[in-house]
């Protein structure tokens, strides 16, 4: 079981968390030290390749001057340590990558934990849908969690490396390069480890020019998120309703919205590839011109004679390593903006979590006693429009009501309201403690799996006999799909829709639930079976408390008592 500290917080005041509020929460959680452990071995052996590059960039200049002078002991020495050294340098790496993935994957697993914990929770899941607070919670959940905790590490990890890499490899510069002398008149001006501000100067302009060109690729990458997960989700509703898409003959028009979906997915990516070449093109064009700078910067100490041939080749390449690692942040200027929008959608997903844990109903609903009670209840469109006005309703333990009332009149609302899921209205509302408690709808949900786990659910397919499920089919009309409990299916798509309220009837039995709200959960049915459920209903579960959400007349000879809700008038 998770303790507070070991999620991800959400937001208390109301605004949207910045980065810091995302990445500390599992620093600090009981995975720290672990995370800490990695992150530590990570580190070492980034830096240890650093040290074997600068023990590399040694033995290089030797082996230029054992060379010239054709010492052959020395090169073989020479070119014997260079090989270990490349060994271990090249072993090492591997195992900083397999670290690297683990840690990644640590971290993952738990935001994500803590993100379906509270998406899950409220219920959020719900409330994000019903009031349209995000779009694609579920997809961030999945896609940006994992892109967001690999982009942190190999981002925090690399720019670690490079800060040691830029320090020692200045310390190394500063102490090759020497001074340049530059003479004025009578004076001469002396610029000490002139090739490092040289270095600097140029990797300098070129981040800020990178910057310059670059910073739209923050919004671009966002926005491209966007654009894919909206794509997914079209072909994922078409999926879901093929049927009914192929009834209505709606391929084509499918087609249309899924070609004019991609559109915003292909101008977004020619927006990216337009804008990311022009970064490209300017940071090798960049490159292109000032590569013979170090060579130049070196000659005049070569030409002085304050250096030896082996000397200039240290310079070089302590000049080209020092370059090519500050040219990480331009390089990882795109990885770093592809970051930023990661984290944001991460964090607009935080807020919208927070706003459907704060959000505050109108209509409040204790729980208490054995009986339902509605006072002064007024249910609203989430616009505020009034839907519809209940004084005063009372529903005793094993009553049985149907609920009756215009299209629209907000039949199912009520419901929804009783079961704690409408905020919108004004009253209160006291629902029956510590009952059990059923709400089936038109279209009940069937998870994908066994006949067994969706007659179960939410409980475990373990909470009831073979015989408890065989006597429930029976009773819900269902008995032919007795023989096929443990069978694997898609039921949603396998049954009819009268067999899928039939189902859904059959939970009712096999739950047995004190309290039973049906909304029209037998529209589907003809009337002798819909006579038949009913009939079984009131005889099985003789006490427990009903209410119907119906159209139909002859529903009402199976029930106490009729509420009639009227539409209300505007607010
Ligand atoms: N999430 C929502 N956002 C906006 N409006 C909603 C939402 N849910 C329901 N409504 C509106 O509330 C009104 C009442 O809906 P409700 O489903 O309660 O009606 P009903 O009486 O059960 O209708 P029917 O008999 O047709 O099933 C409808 O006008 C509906 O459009």
């Amino acid at each position: 079981m998770k303790t507070q500290a070991d999620n991800q917080q959400l937001p208390n005041d109301g605004n949207r968390p910045g980065i810091w509020q995302l990445i500390r929460p599992y620093w600090v959680s009981s995975e720290r030290w672990l995370a800490f452990a990695l992150l530590g071995l990570i580190l070492t052996i980034n830096f240890t390749t650093t040290y074997a590059h600068v023990a590399l960039n040694k033995l290089h200049g030797g082996l230029t001057d054992a060379l010239v002078a054709l010492d052959w002991p020395l090169i073989s020495m020479t070119m014997l340590k260079t090989l270990g050294i490349g060994v271990v340098s090249t072993i090492m790496p591997l195992i900083s990558v397999l670290a690297i993935e683990y840690l990644t994957l640590r971290w993952r697993t738990w935001m994500t934990k803590s993100f379906i914990s509270h998406w899950t929770r409220h219920p959020a899941y719900y409330q994000l849908e019903r009031d349209n607070l995000i779009t694609n919670g579920d997809q961030r959940i999945a896609e940006d969690i994992k892109l967001f905790t690999d982009t942190t590490i190999n981002l925090f990890t690399n720019i670690i490396y490079v800060v040691v890499n830029v320090t020692t490899f200045t310390i190394i510069l500063w102490g090759l390069s020497g001074a340049l002398s530059i003479p004025l008149g009578e004076r001469t001006l002396t610029i000490p480890g002139y090739m490092v501000f040289a270095v600097y100067l140029y990797s300098f302009a070129h981040l800020a020019l990178t910057h310059w060109l670059g910073k739209v690729l923050i919004g671009v990458n966002m926005h491209r998120q966007t654009v894919e997960a909206d794509f997914r989700f079209l072909g994922m509703q078409m999926r879901e309703n093929a049927e009914q898409i192929a009834f209505f003959g709606g391929g084509d028009r499918e087609g249309q919205r899924l070609v004019s979906r991609f559109g915003r997915v292909r101008d977004n990516t020619l927006l990216m590839m337009r804008k990311t070449f022009k970064l490209s093109l300017f940071q090798s064009m960049f490159a292109q011109v000032f590569s013979p700078l170090p060579m130049l910067l070196a000659l005049p100490l070569l030409l002085s004679g304050k250096i030896t041939m082996g000397g200039l080749t240290q310079i070089t390449m302590a000049y080209g390593t020092l370059l090519s690692t500050l040219a990480f942040f331009q390089q990882a200027y795109q990885s770093f903006t592809n970051w930023v929008a990661l984290a944001n959608r991460l964090r607009d997903l935080l807020w919208a979590l927070s706003k459907a844990r704060d959000q505050l109903a109108g209509i409040s609903l204790t729980r208490q006693g054995t009986a339902l009670f509605c006072d002064g209840l007024t249910l609203f469109r989430p616009d505020g429009v009034v839907l519809s006005h209940l004084p005063h309703w009372q529903v005793n333990a094993g009553e049985r009501w149907v609920v009756t009332g215009q299209s629209g009149s907000g039949k199912s609302t009520l419901l929804r309201a009783c079961a704690g899921l409408w905020p919108y209205g004004e009253g209160s509302i006291i629902a029956p403690e510590g009952v059990r408690t059923l709400f089936l709808p038109q279209k009940s949900y069937i998870p994908v799996g066994t006949l067994k786990s969706a007659l179960a659910y939410p409980l475990e397919p373990e909470s009831f006999t073979d015989q408890q499920y065989r006597q429930a089919l029976e009773d819900s009309c269902l008995a032919e799909r007795a023989d096929s409990l443990t069978e694997s299916g898609r039921w949603q798509q396998v049954l009819s829709g009268g067999e899928q309220q039939r189902l859904a009837m059959a939970r009712v039995f096999l739950h047995r639930p004190d309290f039973i709200f049906l909304d029209e959960a037998t529209s589907a049915l003809d009337p002798d079976t819909e006579y038949q459920l009913y009939q079984t209903l009131v005889e099985k579960l003789p006490d427990s408390t009903l209410i119907s959400v119906a159209h139909r007349k002859s529903l009402e000879q199976f029930h106490h008592h009729i509420l009639t809700l009227a539409p209300g008038q505007d607010k």
